[in-house]
């Protein structure tokens, strides 16, 4: 539906040339929903508006529905872009229309009858929840009502892609579930394909299938979200995960650990489950083959896209041969294991 080749973007800043986009390429898929995350300033609002050539790359192709967007004069491309909606941080509404009259803008525009444009806007508003709220005006909405005014104003000119620009960052924590909630619906119910950029990891949690991790204008890591999640490639990923996936080693264990083994200690040990193999007794069976006692230190179960995906840390004890077999026991399964660490004996004793 969507493939980016060799995009650059240079701006001419104050200061001289900004390089905000370096080399991107990537590929969506129609029905899809694409994260990009980065941290502020990785490009990703540069990366969303060449999409729409809201902003025009220095360099590189950029494709939507076969249409090379970047060779489309203004007039084709602004017929372009009835076919790719938008959202925004700051939902960016007409405070002097209604709910309906901002929904029906777009129409408006493209010259479609008042009547007409009614026909068209009332299954939008149920479909957002505000059927209730036709003739409110902004100033009247909360900010989740607002976003839902502004995703019913993307989808007026039935478009083929939504691009989200940080849709729900000026959201608090319930209404941002609420919107990504509606979201997915969307995507769903319509087949609508979805681009969105983020700076939280939840966000990409919550409802993309694919991301793409940006940096300094690059793209540092792309793929499913559950691969990312559980096997991320580089250090951006890694970070970003930290703050939704918690296995993190405790501070007081952390303090022990010491990257040598130790004469007549344990080995710390991180399991990772995906998928199936959640459901597998792993400890159990480790205990009934090997001559070792497994201390399970924390450990805990979610899911990813209705996959269960869990870690357990555990400080493995035993007679030196017999850890080691039951390491290469578990280093065997379909399982991902990372030794974290030794430490002495009953040095430490989870609280
Ligand atoms: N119009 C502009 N002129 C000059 N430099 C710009 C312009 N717009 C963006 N930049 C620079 O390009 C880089 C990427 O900016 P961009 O807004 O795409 O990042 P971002 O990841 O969306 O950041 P944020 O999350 O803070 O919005 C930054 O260094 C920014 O300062």
């Amino acid at each position: 539906m969507i493939t980016l080749t060799g995009l650059q973007k240079i701006y001419q800043g104050e200061a001289g040339p900004v390089e905000a986009l370096d080399n991107v390429s990537l590929t969506i898929e129609q029905g899809e929903i694409y994260g990009i995350i980065g941290k502020s300033g990785a490009g990703k609002s540069t990366l969303i508006r060449c999409i729409n050539l809201l902003e025009r790359p220095t360099a590189g192709k950029v494709i939507v529905d076969g249409q090379d967007m970047t060779a489309l004069s203004e007039t084709q491309l602004r017929e372009a872009r009835k076919s790719i909606g938008m959202i925004f941080q700051h939902f960016n509404l007409l405070s002097s229309r209604t709910v309906l009259e901002n929904i029906a803008f777009p129409l408006e525009l493209g010259g479609i009858s008042r009547a007409e444009r009614e026909k068209l806007v009332l299954p939008l508003l149920d479909l957002v929840g505000l059927a209730d709220k036709k003739d409110v005006y902004p100033a009247q909405l909360s900010g989740g009502q607002k976003q839902r005014v502004g995703i019913a104003r993307a989808l007026a000119s039935q478009p083929k892609v939504l691009l989200c620009d940080e849709a729900t960052s000026a959201l608090d924590p319930q209404t941002t579930e609420s919107i990504l909630a509606l979201l997915k619906d969307i995507n769903r119910k319509l087949g609508l394909t979805i681009v969105l950029i983020t700076h939280e990891m939840h966000v990409i949690k919550a409802i993309c299938d694919q991301v793409a991790v940006i940096e300094g204008g690059q793209l540092v890591e792309t793929g499913k979200v559950f691969d990312v999640f559980t096997r991320p490639q580089s250090d951006t990923a890694r970070e970003f995960i930290k703050a939704v996936i918690n296995n993190k080693v405790p501070e007081a264990l952390s303090r022990l650990l010491s990257e040598e083994p130790v004469a007549g200690g344990n080995v710390v040990v991180r399991l990772s489950f995906f998928g199936a193999a959640t459901n597998e007794p792993v400890i159990a069976g480790l205990i009934r083959r090997f001559a070792v006692d497994a201390n399970i230190i924390s450990g805990n179960i979610d899911h990813l896209q209705d996959t269960p995906y869990g870690t357990l840390l555990i400080e493995l004890s035993g007679e030196p041969e017999d850890v080691k077999n039951a390491l290469k026991y578990l280093q065997a399964r379909d399982l991902g294991t990372e030794v974290i660490g030794y430490v002495a004996r009953h040095a430490y004793v989870a609280g």
